[in-house]
């Protein structure tokens, strides 16, 4: 596998607080790679890092198996971020403001138009900015960015403050550069929901530690379903189960079935039957991505 970014113990501490903590991030080239974590979670001061505004209190990080801090002009040449509000100048029309930027990046002219139409801003190059969306200002934000043809793109929260529709028109933008542009996509979020809706890999951030780093499919599997069992006295249910070589945890009212399939299932309540306990219910319990985003990012580890 080939990783575009790699960092190795990345830390930032601020006074005696620690923003980031030993951070090993790995993001394969053409993927759009998910940073998710809550607020103040330490994605902001990250991504900083790896754009060589700030220096690492420790650790190092390399994009395009450079080192940031050591070949940061070099590093740049082929990066494109949108970190903060860009800034433009209201009174002039997203063509010209894009022009005032291609002087001084020395790229060619034609480059324009190719950036207006990736982010489908083509109808309302030759209006003035002061009359766009929030949604347009952002996707403007990112054709500054594509400008020099990076091939990663680094935005930190970019559907912030955005209207539903904003969001939908970022996300397509977003998914549409791994396949059509051959880029790699990293995009800070403290919604899994988002990140859900537009990763194929996720890091997961909590208190600036890595918590979990994997497919998106990976995190998926582990919101996969839980068979629950109801009986009458199930504590001593739970043992026969046990006795038969059936995989089951006890827990305060009712036994939880490690096996899922059909007759795992069936064979678990025949055995309960055939000793005289009285099984009330069996249900299926799925915890949803969003319990375990929570559970993760609250106890800080997965369980
Ligand atoms: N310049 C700084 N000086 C002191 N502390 C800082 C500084 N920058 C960030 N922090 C602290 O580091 C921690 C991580 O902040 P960071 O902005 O990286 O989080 P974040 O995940 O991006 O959150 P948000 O979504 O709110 O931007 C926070 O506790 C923050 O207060």
């Amino acid at each position: 596998m080939e990783y575009i970014v790699e960092t190795k113990k990345l830390t930032k501490r601020f006074g005696r607080e620690y923003a980031v903590e030993d951070l090993h991030l790995k993001i394969p080239k053409g993927e759009i790679y998910g940073f998710l974590g809550p607020n103040g979670a330490g994605k902001t001061t990250t991504i900083r890092m790896l754009l060589g505004l700030m220096k690492p209190t420790a650790g190092s990080a390399t994009i395009f198996k450079k080192d940031v801090q050591k070949e940061k002009i070099d590093v740049l040449r082929k990066v494109g971020s949108l970190v903060e509000n860009p800034s433009y100048y209201p009174h002039l029309t997203a063509n010209e403001n894009l022009e005032a930027l291609r002087k001084i990046l020395n790229v060619p002219k034609k480059r324009i138009s190719e950036v207006l139409e990736i982010v489908r801003l083509t109808e309302v190059a030759n209006k003035r900015v002061k009359g766009f969306s929030l949604g347009m200002k952002q996707r403007l934000g990112i054709a500054a960015s594509l400008l020099h043809e990076p091939k990663l793109l680094i935005l930190d929260e970019p559907t912030n403050g955005l209207d539903p529709s904003g969001i939908i028109e970022m996300r397509h933008l977003i998914k549409r550069l791994p396949t059509e542009y051959q880029m790699t996509v990293l995009i800070s979020s403290h919604l899994l929901s988002e990140i859900d809706q537009m990763a194929t890999c996720v890091g997961i951030i909590s208190k600036g530690k890595l918590i979990f780093q994997d497919s998106i499919e990976a995190m998926r599997k582990l919101a996969k379903q839980k068979i629950v069992l109801k009986v009458n006295n199930h504590e001593n249910a739970w043992r026969a189960l046990l006795a038969k070589g059936i995989k089951a945890e006890n827990n305060q009212d009712a036994i939880f079935l490690h096996e899922e399939s059909d007759d795992g299932v069936a064979e678990a309540v025949q055995t309960l039957v055939a000793e005289g306990y009285a099984v009330y219910r069996v249900e299926e319990e799925k915890r949803s991505l969003e319990d375990i985003f929570l559970q993760m990012t609250s106890e800080g580890n997965l369980k």
